[in-house]
């Protein structure tokens, strides 16, 4: 990722934490990702009454990517307004990881910015090799 590659994702991600819908906890994210042919997709927060059913940012953006037809990430940009610098949770440092599990993640608070390997973010991650030495065969999908 270039240097100019990293400052748009993080404007974008700045840009689209605007539209974050999080009436019950106040807190706002945007995400932005980077795919291997230099295209950006975009996600924020989105809560639900039921608690549980909220999705983070940066899972909004990878269901972006993906049903444009993108399945290479190489960065993402992670942005919110807070004192520590917000890093991806555990259930999204998975999901990352199906499509890059060497992505750059990249956080900003406004102030501060941190860069990190996802794989350092979620060493040893469980991946669909290991699906594949249980069955002793390559595992199926559909799809391209
Ligand atoms: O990395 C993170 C951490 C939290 N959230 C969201 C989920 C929820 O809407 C709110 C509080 O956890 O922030 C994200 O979108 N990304
Ligand atoms: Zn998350």
């Amino acid at each position: 990722m270039t240097p100019e590659q990293e400052e748009a994702l993080v404007r974008r991600a700045w840009e689209v934490r605007e539209r974050a819908y999080a009436p019950y906890s106040g807190f706002r994210v945007g995400a932005a990702l980077l795919t291997g042919d230099g295209q950006i997709f975009t996600g924020c927060n989105v809560e639900n009454a039921v608690y549980g059913a909220t999705l983070c940012a940066e899972r909004t953006a990878v269901g972006q990517a993906v049903a444009a037809g993108q399945r290479d990430l190489v960065a993402i940009a992670v942005v919110a307004a807070t004192d520590a610098l917000t890093t991806p949770c555990g259930i999204c440092r998975q999901v990352l990881a199906e499509f890059g599990p060497r992505m750059a993640v990249v956080v900003d608070n406004g102030k501060e910015r941190r860069r990190y390997g996802l794989d350092e973010l979620l060493p040893d991650a469980f991946s669909r090799s290991h699906l594949e030495d249980a069955a002793g065969r390559q595992v199926s999908f559909t799809g391209p």
